[in-house]
C-alpha cells in the first residue's frame, strides 16, 4: 500500500485512527477516555476546567467544552501544541498494541486527516492543508516499526477461515527481513484476566496436509483445533518453520536417512543440523497483536514451554496434546520422547489402527 490513506470519522474504515475513536489511555496516572479528551484538556491550567473536560461524556463534549472556556487558555498554547498532540498519539498506540500493529500495516501509504473543518491538523478538504496530525501518526509508525514487538513481525490482514469444526479469524503475518509468513488462528473472545487455551504449531506439510503417518502433526493440528472450539475460545499459533527448521527438503532427505535406519536426531545431524532449529521469539509480536499475556498451552515440547516464558508470557497450565500414535510413528516418537525431552508416555502395546487414529476422538 503505498498511496493515500484518507480518514476522518471515528466510525469509518480507517476510524481508529482518529482522535474522536473510543481507546482510553492513561497518562500521568489519569485515565482519558479518547485521545481527543486528553489533547482539548491540555489547553487548560485550571484543575476546574481541566476536570470538566476530562469527565465529558463525548469526545465532541471534550471539543465543544474547549471552545467554551477558549478565553482561559494557556498563553504558551501554540508552541507546545504539536508536541502534546504528538505525546497523545504515541501513547495510544503504545498502549493499544492491536492497534500498533494496524497503523503499522498501512505500509509506507501517507496519512492524510481529510478535515474540510481544519487546514492545521488534516489537509484542509482541499488537500492544501498542513495534515500535522497525518504527519504525527506516520512519524508514530516509524518509531513503532524499530521498536518490538512490532519490528519481529508485522501484521498483514485478518479474514474468516470457515474449518469442520468452526469459523476461526485467521491473521496474517510477515517477517519484515525474510519475507516469510506465519498465521495465527483466533476462535471467540476472551476476557484481558484469562489464560488462554493455545497451540503453537510448526509447519508440518507432510503431516498437515499430505495426511502422512511418519509423525503425530496433523493429528495434533485437528485436535488443537477442536479442543479450542470445545473450549469456546483460544488461538492456535501457525509457524512456518517446516522439518523442525530445516525446511522441506532438507526434511526429505532426512527422511530418506531416516527409512535407511538413522533416528529423527540422527538424521538431522548426518545432515550438518542441530536437532531442532525453531525459533519461537517472534510469537510475542502476534500475541501482543491478540492481547494475550496468559495461556494454556497444548503442548508435549518442554522447548515450547521454555521460549514463551522467555518472552513472559504466563503459561498457567501446560494440556497435554498426546495425538495419532500409530506404527509408523512409534519410533519417532520414542525418539522425541528420549532424545527431545518431549513430556509423554509412548505406549509400549501395539500401535492403534489406522482406524482407530483416524475417528473423531473429540
Ligand atoms: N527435521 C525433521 N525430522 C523429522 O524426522 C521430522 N518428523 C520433522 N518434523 C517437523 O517437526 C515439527 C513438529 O515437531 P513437534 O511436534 O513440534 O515436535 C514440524 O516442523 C515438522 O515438519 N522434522
Ligand atoms: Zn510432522
Amino acid at each position: 500500500m503505498d498511496n493515500e490513506l484518507w480518514f476522518y470519522e471515528p466510525e469509518d474504515r480507517d476510524g481508529y485512527l482518529s482522535n474522536f475513536a473510543s481507546y482510553p489511555l492513561y497518562i500521568d496516572g489519569s485515565k482519558w477516555q479518547t485521545s481527543e479528551h486528553y489533547y482539548q484538556a491540555q489547553k487548560f491550567t485550571d484543575p476546574q476546567v481541566i476536570s470538566l473536560i476530562q469527565q465529558a461524556p463525548t469526545p465532541d463534549e471534550a471539543f465543544r467544552l474547549s471552545r467554551q472556556y477558549q478565553e482561559q487558555m494557556r498563553p504558551d498554547w501554540d508552541s507546545i501544541k504539536r508536541q502534546t498532540m504528538s505525546t497523545v498519539v504515541s501513547e495510544k498506540f503504545r498502549q493499544h498494541p492491536h492497534l500498533a500493529h494496524k497503523l503499522i500495516a498501512t505500509g509506507s501509504c501517507t496519512i492524510k486527516e481529510h478535515s474540510h473543518q481544519d487546514a492545521y491538523w488534516g489537509d484542509g478538504g482541499d488537500g492544501t492543508g498542513e495534515n500535522n496530525l497525518g504527519k504525527i501518526l506516520m512519524e508514530v509508525r516509524s518509531s513503532l516499526k524499530k521498536q518490538l514487538p512490532y519490528k519481529l513481525l508485522h501484521y498483514v490482514e485478518t479474514a474468516k477461515l470457515p474449518t469442520p469444526w468452526g469459523t476461526f479469524a485467521m491473521h496474517g503475518f510477515v517477517e519484515p527481513e525474510s519475507g516469510k509468513e506465519h498465521l495465527a488462528l483466533s476462535y471467540g473472545q476472551w476476557r484481558k484476566d484469562e489464560p488462554v487455551l493455545m497451540r503453537i504449531h510448526s509447519e508440518c506439510l507432510t503431516g498437515d496436509a499430505l495426511f502422512s503417518m511418519r509423525c503425530d502433526c496433523g493429528f495434533q493440528l485437528q485436535k488443537a483445533l477442536q479442543n479450542i472450539v470445545k473450549n469456546g475460545s483460544g488461538v492456535l499459533l501457525y509457524l512456518r518453520q517446516e522439518g523442525r527448521g530445516i525446511g522441506l527438503l532438507n526434511k526429505i532427505r532426512a527422511y530418506h536417512l531416516q527409512d535407511q535406519g538413522a533416528d529423527t536426531v540422527e538424521a538431522n545431524e548426518r545432515l550438518g543440523f542441530a536437532a531442532d532449529l525453531r525459533k519461537y521469539h517472534f510469537c510475542e509480536s502476534m500475541l501482543s497483536f491478540l492481547g494475550i499475556n496468559e495461556v494454556k498451552l497444548m503442548t508435549n515440547n518442554p522447548r515450547k514451554v521454555k521460549a514463551l516464558k522467555k518472552i513472559g508470557i504466563n503459561i498457567v497450565e501446560r494440556v497435554k496434546l498426546q495425538e495419532g500414535h500409530n506404527r509408523h510413528n512409534h519410533f519417532y516418537l520414542s525418539t522425541k520422547a528420549d532424545k527431545l525431552g518431549h513430556m509423554f508416555e509412548v505406549p509400549q502395546n501395539t500401535p492403534m489402527s489406522v482406524e482407530a487414529i483416524t475417528k473423531d476422538s473429540g
